[in-house]
């Protein structure tokens, strides 16, 4: 039998027995799970050395789970604080846990980062000459397994990549929360992790933001050089490339954000201009709409009751077709000058699964101090907060009235 000591499985509601492949009975309500041990020490190349086989009975609920795919730098904190805030509760790293964890917990939902799931520490990378953004670089059955067992109603003891030190620390103990968001570089690169998601949305940043951000966020409160910016960005770029990017054709719902074109030749990344491209036909997610279902609509809000200074605000809704899939696509370019005034464009939104007449207000005034609260990421960010609160509730729902309707049957 292979003993699982590094990276195992922890019983939640039941009881686990360790067993090989060939004994492994799997009956109802059994869930199997397999894990692979690999070498944190440095340099480690996450090699499996076999896998060993865990059954165990789970509990009853599922959980349900979210992909959050972007670059570094690209507002992934900052939605997963708006997302988390939705569901009504500060998040927080585990609890007496590695102070280096990358994990957050809140009631509701734990946000895993999947840069734990790096095979190679920074050390290992450096020698094997590759990015953090190379498939390579990543251990992506073990991250399969991981999330598989979770989403199955089984805790695990996963890895902790420490971006302080940068290397492999020992695992944390992840208990299946009702909403487990991946998030990370890579979280629907691999089909097998991708069909566990029941959303997945990617933030598509634009080079010239991404860069004006960097230098924000790197220059001014890191110290780095604008020369070291420039060239860590150059250095991902062909990773990026191959390997990020191409993630976004799979996104349920895509946050796009480019220069405004209400400047023109505008570079600095200040004003936004930010597109929500919804998939169609996404179970348990209908888009967002502006005005009329389906029209073409170009709006300003601009006027009595819409404080605007330059360049304005401009919306634009529609369908279109995005990589072969047909979409929706909600627009805005430009910033709001007074937040409590959102309201006025809140109320011309449709399908939005608010539980209140203000609640984008609201939330979007709670976090006004957020990067992106004035201009269209804020905005889409809180509204895809509230889709996957819908979206958690209509799965849930759906699984507690499905042993009703067979009864009836
Ligand atoms: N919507 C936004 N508007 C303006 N700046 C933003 C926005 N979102 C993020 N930023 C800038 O980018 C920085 C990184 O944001 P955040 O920490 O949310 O990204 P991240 O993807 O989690 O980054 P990392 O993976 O490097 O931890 C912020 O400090 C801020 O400077
Ligand atoms: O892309 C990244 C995170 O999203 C990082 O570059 C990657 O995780 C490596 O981290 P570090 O620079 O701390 O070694």
């Amino acid at each position: 039998m292979a003993v699982c000591s590094a990276y195992t499985t922890q019983s939640l509601n039941s009881t686990c027995s360790i067993s090989t492949p060939a004994k492994t009975h799997l009956g109802f309500h059994q869930k199997q799970v397999v894990f692979y041990r690999r070498s944190s020490k440095r340099g480690g190349s996450g090699s499996s050395s076999g896998p060993c086989v865990i059954t165990c009975s789970a509990g009853d609920s599922q959980t349900v789970v979210i992909g959050l795919a972007a670059d570094s730098g690209c507002g992934k904190s900052t939605f997963m604080r708006r997302l988390t805030s939705v569901f009504g509760g500060a998040a927080e790293p585990p609890k007496g846990g590695n102070p280096d964890s990358n994990t957050l917990i809140s009631d509701m939902t734990t946000v895993i980062c999947l840069d734990d799931y790096h095979s190679l520490d920074r050390t290992g990378r450096k020698e094997k000459g590759v990015t953090a953004l190379d498939p390579r670089a990543n251990d992506f059955d073990l991250m399969y397994e991981q999330v598989k067992a979770i989403k199955s109603g089984v805790a695990v003891d996963k890895p902790i990549y420490n971006h302080v030190t940068g290397l492999l620390d020992p695992p944390e103990l992840i208990k299946p929360p009702k909403i487990l968001v991946i998030e990370g570089l890579h979280p629907m690169f691999d089909e097998r992790v991708r069909d566990l998601l029941d959303f997945s949305i990617y933030l598509d940043i634009s080079n010239e933001v991404k860069f004006a951000w960097k230098i924000q966020r790197d220059m001014a409160e890191r110290g780095h050089s604008l020369e070291s910016i420039k060239a860590s960005i150059e250095a991902r770029k062909p990773d990026f490339d191959a390997y990020i990017d191409p993630q976004k054709k799979y996104a349920d719902a895509v946050i796009e954000v480019l220069p405004t074109q209400l400047i023109p030749g505008d570079n600095e990344g200040k004003v936004l201009r930010v597109r929500l491209i919804m998939k169609e036909g996404v179970k348990h997610f209908s888009p967002v709409y502006l005005f009329d279902e389906g029209s073409t609509i170009s709006w300003i809000p601009c006027g009595r009751k819409l404080t605007c200074s330059y360049p304005g605000i401009k919306f634009h809704y529609g369908p279109d077709t995005y990589f072969g899939n047909e979409v929706s696509i909600l627009e805005m370019d430009g910033q709001f000058d007074r937040l409590d005034e959102l309201i006025y464009v809140e109320s011309h939104l449709s399908n939005i699964s608010t539980k209140f007449y203000g609640e984008v207000t609201q939330q979007m005034l709670k976090h006004a101090d957020f990067p992106g609260s004035n201009n269209g990421t804020g905005l889409f960010q809180t509204i895809v907060g509230l889709k996957i609160r819908d979206l958690y509730e209509q799965i849930t729902s759906s699984k507690t009235a499905a042993p009703l309707e067979a009864t009836k049957a």
